[in-house]
This record gives structure tokens, C-alpha cells and sequence, in this order.
């Protein structure tokens, strides 16, 4: 098991800086995830921690080991940093069978034969790759031979692995079965693991924790599945984990006000101030549909759009000049009455999160109503 402590490191291509002054610590036996969109840098930040990119600030500690330091011109070679590793091409050894892939690291690591045989076994059947352990790669599917890369990281290292969008290409079943098996393992093994991803479902399966980056490569907030979903930092944290409504409201008398528009409600709080303007976001499925009565108060919207999705029904509120996404529960749907198009509805909001202009979250005390 190893921690990882990555000090305000910057890397680049040629003149195009990609991570600048970049931060992040790691738990031994910790499993982190590292979400964030395509090409902000989440590849290249593993490429340095693994030692295949040079870093041109900062330091990088394995445990208490330092293995790259822009100022101390140190750079420890990729193999001599003992870590298990998945990229997102999965490069498989064409020539090897799968066992012979996955008992390859260990054979490299002098571990005997019979015992290396055994060890590659059972990561071969933890990642449900068993009946096709005498395979060649070019027999597999892209699918199986990113399980087959992942059996290989697993063997490699009982220190620390990195797994950079290991299971993108598999279905959704398999990949919720995979991740459940990573997880699982990271448990058994207590090994520390660094998981990118761009898709927040399989993160905050995986991960004890996740770091969130933007697209410009930096860390905007680190925390438990349950602390970024239940307290994004952020507008840009709050949308990237989902659909999401944002509606601009003026904070006055007690009661939030939509910007422009003659509708307001009540809000019992001591975090917002009198006179100033939020974004207001809130979740489809944190929003509940109550059909409107004439005189009624509140935020009332119109029904533009009624969709069945099974598991439950997708709504487009008109709002004023807003649409509002509302998700409801199809049980809860047919229980209760499907909402119509072309009537009114109050919207009625669980745990919406205020933000100020300048992006900062708004720390609530008490309930809307
Ligand atoms: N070998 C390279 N030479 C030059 N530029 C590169 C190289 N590898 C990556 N880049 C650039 O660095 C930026 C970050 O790429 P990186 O692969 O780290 O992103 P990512 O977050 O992993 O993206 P994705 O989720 O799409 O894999 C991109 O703009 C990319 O074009």
C-alpha cells in the first residue's frame, strides 16, 4: 500500500502547459477518482505520476519516497515506481495469451512460477475473464481485452494502481459489475487506487473520494460521493454531476424572487442576504410537481413536455422564460397522477443550493417551503 502526494506539480507538451500547479494527497488504501470532461488533463497528470511525463514544477511522493522533482531533477524510471497500471488504450501483448498477459508483470517481479500462475488465475476470474485464459487478444473483444489490462494492473502492484477509463467500453452491466469488482478488490487488498473517468456514476461507485477537475485542469473540489453531490462548491461542480436547473432569484423580505419575473416563495434562512442576487440550482429529482390552484404562491410553471423513460417520467416546467427539468419517480407518477401538458403546476424545491454571483456556495440554515 502507498500514499501518494502530488505538491503543486506542473506538466506540458512544448509550450502548452496542461496542469498548472496542481495539488492533490491520496490515503494508503484509499481509492480516489478523478473526474473530469475530455482533454482537461486527467491522462497527462497520471502519465506524471507514473513517471512517463516529466513534471517542470513541484514534487511527487510515493509513500515517503520522492520520485519526481522538477527542482531536485529527480525522475525515478516508470518500472521502478511499482505501480499497477491501465490506460485508457489498453494495450494487451497481441502475442501473449491472457494468461500469459496477466503472469507477465509477476514473472518480471521474480515471483516462482506455480505461485505467479495462481495469482494471475484469480485476477483473470475476478474480472470474468476465466474460460478465455488461453485466448489471444486479437480473439477477444475490445471489451475483454480491457478486462484483460485490468487483471494485468491488478497483479502488478499491491502498492498502488492506476486505472485511466478502464472499462469505457464495455456495456452498462459489465460495467457496473466491473466496478463493484474494483471496488471489492481495493477493499480486500487495501491497495491504493487513482481511477479516471469522465462518467460520475462509475466515480461514485469506486471511490471513497473524487477529485472534480475543469477543463482548464484544475482541482475544483475534492470530497466523498455524498460531500460533492450534497455541497458542490460550485456551479461548475454542481452541473458537471448531472442535469441541473439554475435560476437566477433575488433574495428580498424573507422570500426568494425569480429575476424578471413576478414570482416568488419563502425561504426560512439565515445564509442568504437581504437584496442580492443567487443562482438558484436545483436537481430534477430534488423538485416535486404539486397541480397549481388559482391564487396560489410560489415558483408555478407550465407543463411544456411530458416524457416516459420506465423507471421514471422527464418534465419541461415553463417557468417564466425558464425551463425547469423536474424528474419524478414512474411509481410515484401513476400513484399519484401523471402531470399533463398544458396545466399548471407549483414547483416545490427540496434542498436547492444558492450561489453567489462570484460562484461562492451559500451555506443554508432551515428549509425552503
Ligand atoms: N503527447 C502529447 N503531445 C501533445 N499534446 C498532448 C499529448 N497528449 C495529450 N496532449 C494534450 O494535452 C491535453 C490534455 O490531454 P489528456 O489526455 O491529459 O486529457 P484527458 O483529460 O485525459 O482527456 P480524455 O478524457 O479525453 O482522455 C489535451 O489538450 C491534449 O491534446
Amino acid at each position: 500500500m502507498a500514499s501518494v502526494d502530488i505538491k503543486g506539480i506542473s506538466v506540458g507538451y512544448g509550450n502548452n502547459t496542461v496542469l498548472n500547479d496542481i495539488s492533490l494527497s491520496i490515503k494508503d488504501g484509499e481509492s480516489l477518482a478523478i473526474v473530469g470532461p475530455s482533454s482537461c488533463g486527467k491522462t497527462t497528470l497520471l502519465r506524471a505520476l507514473c513517471g512517463f511525463n516529466k513534471i517542470s514544477q513541484g514534487e511527487i511522493y510515493i509513500g515517503d519516497k520522492l520520485v519526481s522533482s522538477a527542482k531536485k531533477r529527480v525522475s525515478i524510471s516508470p518500472e521502478k515506481r511499482n505501480i499497477g497500471v491501465v490506460f485508457q488504450d489498453y494495450a494487451v501483448w497481441p502475442h501473449m495469451t491472457v494468461l500469459e498477459n496477466v503472469v507477465y508483470p509477476l514473472r518480471k517481479q521474480k515471483v516462482p512460477k506455480v505461485q505467479a500462475q495462481e495469482r494471475a488465475m484469480k485476477a483473470i476470474a475476478q474480472v470474468k475473464m476465466t474460460e478465455y485464459a488461453h485466448r489471444l487478444p486479437s480473439q477477444l473483444s475490445g471489451g475483454q481485452q480491457q478486462r484483460v489490462a485490468l487483471a494485468r494492473a491488478l497483479v502488478s502492484s499491491q502498492n498502488l494502481i492506476v486505472l485511466d477509463e478502464p472499462i469505457t467500453n464495455l456495456d452498462a452491466t459489465l460495467r457496473e459489475e466491473m466496478s463493484y469488482e474494483i471496488q471489492q478488490l481495493q477493499r480486500e487488498l487495501g491497495v491504493t487506487i487513482i481511477y479516471i473517468t469522465h462518467d460520475q456514476e462509475t466515480a461514485m461507485t469506486i471511490a471513497d473520494r473524487m477529485a472534480i477537475m475543469n477543463n482548464t485542469g484544475d482541482i475544483q473540489q475534492i470530497g466523498t460521493p455524498e460531500e460533492i453531490w450534497t455541497k458542490p462548491v460550485n456551479q461548475y461542480v454542481y452541473k458537471f454531476l448531472g442535469v441541473s436547473n439554475f435560476i437566477p432569484v433575488v433574495y428580498e423580505n424573507g422570500r426568494i424572487k425569480i429575476v424578471d419575473e413576478n414570482m416568488s416563495m419563502t425561504i426560512e434562512n439565515k445564509g442568504l442576504e437581504e437584496n442580492t442576487e443567487y443562482m438558484m440550482a436545483s436537481r430534477p429529482i430534488e423538485i416535486k410537481l404539486v397541480e397549481a390552484k388559482k391564487g396560489d404562491e410560489g415558483f408555478i410553471g407550465k407543463m411544456n413536455r411530458v416524457t416516459y423513460l420506465g423507471d421514471q417520467f422527464d418534465y419541461f416546467v415553463e417557468v417564466g422564460v425558464h425551463t425547469i427539468r423536474v424528474h419524478q419517480d414512474s411509481y410515484d407518477a401513476f400513484q399519484n397522477g401523471v402531470p399533463e401538458e398544458g396545466k399548471y403546476y407549483r414547483l416545490d424545491f427540496s434542498q436547492p443550493q444558492f450561489y453567489t454571483m462570484n460562484e461562492q456556495a451559500v451555506a443554508l440554515e432551515g428549509e425552503v417551503d
